[in-house]
């Protein structure tokens, strides 16, 4: 909970105020639309800065496009300079011209303002998010400024230069030595129960793993971008980092299980599977 400057002194907000920066989703089940409806469910107020425009659906990404810097750096200032934040999270950025300019802005955020970073590469259907020549920028400018990244298996194996087949533990130190103060290597792609592994950058110890069942159900779009909105809600409420990671894979791992079909492919996860029973649908 924070408190923000008003005639007559401090008070309290009734909520936290959240901010993702990434592109938008034509089909509503992962970027912007899913960060956004991910806060809603976490009862934070959640704002957007939008990266790129994607034209997209259940079968994959057609085509997008890049907003400018100037659209960017504009969108970060209206909502930072006014309204102000309690945690960041950003997704797709798609070049590497954005990667630096939002690496810019979030260097001009309040100290201590946490900042989750899904280093978005590609759409599952494996359609390229971000341009061949940004990732170096990614690693390198993007990950240094990060409390937390949230790689897949195959973005930590792209981010260190390892073989993919490299244990999520030795992805999440070789990224740990990138710059983050914590990583998160998710095992969604995994065989088995999805487990995802959490590496402080801090303390040296042991990495903390979360294991859920694995779903049957090939309605997972989003889950990437779902799980970094939880974390960051989570954050922004005041839950340190192994809560907020605990809380966020317990209702992604809830709304995987209730993801359902809308068109011919990948349908969405459920973003209201707590409240469904309320809703009476
Ligand atoms: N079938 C499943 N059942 C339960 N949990 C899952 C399943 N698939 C993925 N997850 C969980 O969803 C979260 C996101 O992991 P994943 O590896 O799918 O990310 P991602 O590839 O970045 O997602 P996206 O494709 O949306 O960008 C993780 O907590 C992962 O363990
Ligand atoms: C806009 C956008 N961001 C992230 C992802 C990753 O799932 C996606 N498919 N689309």
């Amino acid at each position: 909970m924070t408190t923000s400057p008003e005639p007559g002194g401090p008070v309290a907000l009734p909520t936290a105020r959240v901010l993702t920066v990434a592109g938008s989703d034509s089909g509503g089940g992962a970027g912007i639309q899913a960060d956004l409806k991910t806060m809603l469910a976490h009862g934070v107020h959640g704002m957007s800065v939008l990266t790129a425009v994607t034209a997209q659906n259940s079968l994959g990404v057609q085509d997008w496009w890049p907003l400018s810097r100037e659209a960017v750096t504009a969108q970060f200032r209206s909502v930072v300079d006014d309204i102000g934040v309690d945690a960041v999270k950003t997704g797709m950025l798609g070049t590497a011209e954005l990667i630096e300019t939002v690496a810019g802005l979030l260097d001009t955020l309040p100290e201590g303002v946490p900042v989750v970073v899904d280093p978005v590469c590609a759409s599952k259907h494996g359609d390229p998010l971000l341009t061949e020549d940004a990732l170096a920028a990614l690693r390198d400018v993007l990950l240094p400024r990060a409390t937390v990244v949230t790689p897949n298996l195959g973005e930590a194996a792209l981010l260190s230069g390892l073989g993919t087949g490299t244990a999520p533990a030795a992805l999440a130190a070789a990224l740990v030595a990138a710059g983050p103060d914590w990583v998160l290597v998710k095992g969604g792609h995994s065989e088995g129960p999805p487990t995802d592994v959490l590496l402080s950058a801090a303390d040296g110890s042991q990495p903390v793993s979360f294991t859920a069942e694995r779903a049957d159900n090939t309605h997972t779009h989003g889950t990437g971008c779902t799980l970094a909105s939880a974390i960051a809600s989570r954050l922004a409420l005041g839950h340190d980092m192994v809560a907020a990671v605990a809380a966020a894979k317990e209702y992604v791992t809830g709304g995987v299980r209730t993801g359902f079909p809308l068109g011919e492919g990948i349908g969405p996860v459920d973003h209201l599977w707590q409240l469904r029973p309320h809703l009476g649908r």
